[in-house]
């Protein structure tokens, strides 16, 4: 006989399956049970799909009713492209609904728990919502920020350097360290580089993993529209973005580049408060920006970023010439530095792998 904590967990384990497919939609798991029989499993597949409730209250059918539901995340409670779920649970009759998390957004927070007490349902809530939580920060926090949440990824040697002075930086971390990265891009809706990354490194930008894995769509920053010539990010298999300023010649470059989506700003730099908020419009929730030292700088220096995932070899390179990681000028005082809070170390073959949060204010 399994505890509640248990068939939640098979409901977010459902949901974690997902993560990366879903989106603009939230990735979550539900399962129904009756007298310690499961009776019916689902998930969320894809946006525009039937929600997990849907998937296990079909499977479970007439036996639903009386049955208690396990679900990750607050029943939908809006009629979108499926009728909201909330009324299907209401029309199944089942018994008790528990609930992993309720949705944050503003606009529907508690409307789908309100529907199910209306109708004499039992609902518990807050069975492993911290993993919840965790499943889905990418889209809760473009839900309340409606900006995407913001991962600044680098790869650096002990001393903290990409690259050597000639821009070598083959290969900095281990091929496990390098297959994590895969499996993150997996779950972003886009990935960020700047120009010179592209010019140095030639990077394809793609998710490539031996079990597969969903391609990021790639975001270049080339404020000149200075890229010209037969670079991976140019092929078609992945969507590529560049975004440049007002005085970059976009129709030459879309002449010669006719299936790359250019998104030119009205500054003649590139403002990332801007282009976030384009981003968001566009339905990017999660951003994984691959750097390179400017890059990262100008995300720090506006204060645009959610987590940092850093790769640590253990290599020392040396020389004030080679690639530190983050550019830019140093700010006069140590007291002026980002601070930053320690969420998660772990060793990854010879590497460690760091995430840490921005603290907050
Ligand atoms: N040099 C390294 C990295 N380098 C990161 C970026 O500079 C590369 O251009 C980018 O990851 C290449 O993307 P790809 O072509 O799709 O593989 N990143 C890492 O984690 N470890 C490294 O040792």
């Amino acid at each position: 006989m399994k505890t509640h904590e248990e068939w939640m967990d098979l409901a977010l384990n459902l949901a974690e399956a997902t993560i990366g497919q879903t989106s603009p939609n939230p990735s979550v798991g539900a399962v129904v049970v009756k007298d310690g029989e499961l009776l019916g499993v689902g998930t969320h597949l894809k946006a525009g799909g039937p929600h997990a409730e849907v998937h296990a209250i079909n499977q479970a059918g007439e036996r639903a009713k009386g049955a208690d539901v396990y679900v990750t995340l607050e029943p939908c409670s809006h009629y979108g492209k499926t009728p909201p779920c909330a009324e299907l649970l209401v029309q199944s009759q089942v018994k008790k609904v528990y609930i992993a998390c309720l949705d944050p957004n503003p606009k529907v927070t508690g409307n789908g728990v309100a529907i199910l007490k209306q109708a004499g349902i039992e609902v518990e809530i807050g069975i492993r919502e911290e993993r919840a939580l965790q499943i889905n920060q990418h889209f809760f926090h473009y839900m309340n920020e409606k900006r995407p949440f913001i991962t600044l990824k680098a790869a650096t040697t002990l001393d903290g350097k990409t690259a050597t002075a000639t821009g070598d930086s083959k290969w900095i971390t281990s091929q496990l360290a390098r297959e994590d990265v895969h499996k993150q891009r997996h779950q972003y809706d886009a990935i960020l580089v700047g120009r010179q990354t592209v010019e140095q490194d030639n990077p394809s930008l793609t998710t490539r993993l031996p079990q597969g894995g969903k391609s990021p769509i790639r975001i270049i920053l080339d404020t000149h529209l200075s890229l010209d010539g037969d670079f991976h990010i140019f092929k078609p298999d992945s969507p590529t973005w560049i975004v440049c300023g007002k005085q970059a010649d976009k129709n030459r470059f879309l002449n010669k580049y006719p299936h790359v989506k250019v998104i030119q700003l009205q500054t003649t730099k590139v403002d990332i408060a801007d282009l976030m908020e384009i981003l968001a419009e566009e339905k990017i929730e999660s951003l994984y920006v691959e750097g390179g030292a400017s890059v990262h700088q100008s995300f720090v220096q506006a204060g645009l970023f959610d987590e940092c995932h850093w790769y640590i070899a253990p290599k020392l390179l040396g020389g004030d010439d080679a690639r530190a990681v983050i550019g830019g000028t140093s700010p006069i005082k140590m007291a002026e530095a980002e601070q930053l809070v320690f969420q998660h170390i772990e060793q990854m073959g010879p590497d460690i792998k760091i995430i840490a949060k921005r603290k907050e204010e």
